[in-house]
């Protein structure tokens, strides 16, 4: 029985925390969980038993490869247990984006706090975020990660 964390990012603040989610239910639940980018998980979908998505929120959107991910797996993943997480700079997720997040079919689905560091930002990104009125900071909660991953291995995360 294998959970698979499949980890979507653009500047690799996402990986890390699918990386903890993996490594808290590997650890406080005994979960046989591994880490996959989005580029390469539909390779080994069919061999696991739970998913787990997580992805930035990019200008208002679910970042567009996890959302192609789970939109051209859907039926695979109804077959699954799946559970969705989101995570962004802003204080809380946008409700048209959950209101999205919750049409897929997932066991649960969370935002967890992520991070904007300057140094990695192109020119268009940087203005983006100041148009936007954005903060830079690492933003995220590790506390909170790893209680969310101990909440999905209670409830199907095999
Ligand atoms: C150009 C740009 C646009 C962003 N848009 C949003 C947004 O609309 N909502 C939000 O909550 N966070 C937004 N963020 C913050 C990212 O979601 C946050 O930095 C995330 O942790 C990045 O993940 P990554 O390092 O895995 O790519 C944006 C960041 C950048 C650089």
């Amino acid at each position: 029985m294998t959970t698979l964390v499949v980890a979507s990012t653009r500047h690799g603040s996402t990986r890390e925390i699918a990386e903890r989610i993996c490594t808290t239910l590997r650890e406080a639940k005994g979960v046989n969980a591994i880490v996959e980018d989005v580029s390469a998980a539909s390779k080994i979908l069919d061999s696991v038993d739970a998913v787990i998505v997580v992805a930035p929120v990019y200008r208002n959107a679910w970042h567009k490869p996890a959302t192609a991910f789970v939109t051209a797996h859907q039926a695979e993943l109804d077959k699954k247990s799946l559970f969705l997480a989101a995570s962004g700079g802003s204080p809380e997720l946008d409700a048209g984006i959950r209101a999205k997040l919750d049409t897929l079919g997932a066991r649960d689905v969370t935002y967890l706090r992520g991070a904007v560091f300057e140094e990695k930002l192109g020119f268009l990104e940087k203005l983006q975020i100041k148009v936007a009125g954005g903060q830079y900071g690492d933003f995220r909660n590790w506390h909170a990660v790893e209680e969310w991953a101990k909440h999905v291995g209670t409830r199907g995360a095999v």
